[in-house]
């Protein structure tokens, strides 16, 4: 919490304004009461109209004052509740970016996304009645008896039996409040999740026709999230009429006693009129807690969520052991790896080379540990045992955002984001010159098919590229990585929707790159054309060589390639 309230600072002078400019608010609003007391006594009792038009013209002065400050306030209010929100919202965006796979896995993605939109509308909308009313309410509550003691102290005694009571249940609602507030975010969190599947998933849930599961899951959640809220507000609600009941009967009790003294000629009527008053400017003080305690409950609950988020210690990296990858020779010394926050070890005592300038493939069954090798290179994850060198540095000692820009990886989903087809590739290398791009699209067998385009590459693509195919997604992505130029290039399973012949273009564009390139693939036929295959088995390297030497030495080898085989001859069976 300390850290919201750190975001605060900046706007300490625009805040003291607002809170000046609200005390000027509440003060007329406090001397209104005494201003009627003398007009009723001074001027209509003794029937001076001279008194009565002098008090008369000062409560209206001091209303105009009022009114003026309170468009005042409401400027300055919301200037710092909309500035204070917009920096919350980028320091936690600054800060997600900054997190490890392992810091990130913590969050679920909606999770993330409600706490940076809803959660910091939450505290912003509870700054912005902060300083308009929420510090309004009480003070006017506090001045209202301090008031209503110098008027009469007799007669207000009433509200010292009754205000502690009402504080104290205020107190015990805000609690309550909060706990149940932070399980209506939780819900909010599921039902963005949901909406969020179903948005990225539409293709999938139309293809297999489950629109109606969808709306049933989703119309649960959104359910479930109504009912949470429901609850939360009836306890805040419920209790508010009953703090109202309260004050009423304690302004009866002032009438009832007012009236008495008034008849043993002890006090004037006017002072009567001004306790009642105040009673009643409590009275809609409190009708105001009922928004306040909700207010302060939900960004209790949402400064929380957010907090949680910006007290993750970052792992600060040495900046200086910048590394420069010259050569791109990799080489594996018994690297065993663990997903953290996992018990499975998913990489076993994994040793290899692969010289400068080679092509290595990588083949294995589906979980066998292909993907998180790759992801320990530019060290999305480090190891548990061993040791990973390039160039005969180890990349634990090296910066690992110098490392990273230096290769060029291509996860296994082709993943492009909204803008031209220039500014996705040109995202591999901000300053890319045209030529470099297209040298880089040339290599990836894709410059024909951009030049076929309606705007070349000037091209929109659409959200997550729907408006490519598989394959021309894949191979921008590729391209994305070879502007750079890197000394390593990682490819995973990055040209499996690409038919033989363009592939084996693509490998031997590959080759000008003089670039070390480990390429995970499923194919023989793409294997064939590496330097080497390393063929992985639940975690374990069982068996590394060439094509030729695995077919002699490698029985799971031999039955790949056997099926694989098999498979092509009854598809051209199929085809003639
Ligand atoms: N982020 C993760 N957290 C925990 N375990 C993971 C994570 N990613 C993968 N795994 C586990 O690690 C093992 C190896 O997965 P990996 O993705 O490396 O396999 P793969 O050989 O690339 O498979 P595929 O060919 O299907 O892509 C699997 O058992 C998988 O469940």
């Amino acid at each position: 919490m300390v850290k919201i309230r750190s975001f605060l600072h900046p706007y300490r002078m625009p805040m003291a304004i607002a809170l000046s400019l609200m005390l000027i608010e509440l003060a007329v609003e406090l001397i209104h009461p005494l201003l009627m007391a003398k007009i009723i006594d001074e001027g209509i009792v003794n029937k001076d109209l001279h008194v009565v038009l002098l008090w008369g013209g000062v409560m209206l002065g001091i209303s105009l004052l009022a009114f003026a400050s309170g468009i005042i306030n409401s400027f300055y209010a919301s200037h710092v509740s909309q500035s204070f929100g917009f920096d919350i919202r980028k320091q936690l965006f600054e800060k997600v970016q900054r997190f490890s796979f392992e810091q990130l896995s913590r969050f679920p993605t909606s999770s993330l996304i409600t706490r940076m939109t809803n959660d910091i509308t939450q505290l912003q909308n509870t700054l912005f009645m902060g300083l308009r009313i929420m510090l309004r309410a009480p003070l006017l509550v506090i001045g209202a008896v301090i008031m209503s003691f110098i008027v009469n102290p007799l007669l207000a005694s009433v509200f010292v039996f009754v205000i502690p009571m009402i504080i104290l249940t205020l107190i015990w609602i805000m609690r309550k409040g909060s706990a149940l507030f932070n399980k209506v975010q939780a819900k909010l969190d599921f039902v963005n999740g949901v909406l969020r599947e179903n948005l990225v998933g539409m293709r999938l849930i139309k293809a297999y026709v489950r629109r109606d599961h969808e709306i049933k899951r989703f119309t649960k959640a959104t359910d479930e999230l109504r009912d949470k809220t429901i609850t939360t507000l009836r306890l805040i609600e419920t209790s508010m009429p009953v703090l109202l009941f309260v004050m009423n009967i304690a302004i009866l009790v002032i009438l009832w006693f007012g009236h008495a003294q008034v008849v043993n000629g002890n006090i004037q009527v006017g002072e009567v009129v001004a306790l009642v008053n105040y009673g009643l400017r409590v009275t809609s003080a409190l009708s105001m807690f009922s928004f306040i305690v909700m207010f302060l409950s939900r960004s209790r609950a949402s400064a929380a969520r957010i907090s949680e988020v910006l007290h993750i210690e970052e792992k600060y990296e040495a900046a200086e052991n910048k590394c420069k990858i010259t050569d791109g020779k990799v080489s594996f010394e018994h690297v065993s790896f663990t997903y953290p926050g996992t018990k499975e070890v998913v990489l076993k005592d994994i040793s290899f080379t692969a010289p400068a300038g080679s092509t290595i493939a990588i083949m294995g069954g589906t979980g066998s540990g292909k993907s998180s090798l790759f992801q320990l290179l530019p060290r999305l994850y480090d190891v548990n045992d061993g040791d990973i060198f390039i160039d005969g540095i180890a990349i634990a000692e090296m910066d690992s955002k110098s490392l990273r820009r230096q290769i060029g990886y291509v996860p296994q989903e082709a993943i492009l984001f909204t803008g031209t087809v220039k500014e996705n590739i040109s995202w591999g290398k901000e300053d890319a010159s045209l030529a470099e791009i297209i040298e880089a699209t040339k290599a990836a067998q894709i410059h024909e098919t951009i030049e076929k385009l309606p705007h070349q590459y000037e091209t929109k693509i659409g959200q997550k590229g729907v408006n490519l195919s598989g394959g021309q997604k894949q191979r921008l992505s590729v391209a994305r990585a070879l502007v750079r130029k890197p000394k390593l290039l990682l490819l995973d399973d990055s040209t499996s929707a690409l038919d033989v012949k363009t592939e084996r273009k693509l490998l031997e564009a590959l080759r000008n790159y003089s670039c070390t390139t480990l390429l995970i693939t499923q194919k023989v036929s793409t294997a064939q054309q590496a330097d080497k295959i390393l063929l992985l088995d639940d975690g374990i390297l069982i068996a590394e060589g060439t094509h030729e030497q695995l077919l002699k030495t490698s029985p799971l080898y031999g039955k790949i390639c056997q099926s694989q085989m098999m498979e092509e001859v009854r598809h051209v069976k199929a085809t003639n």
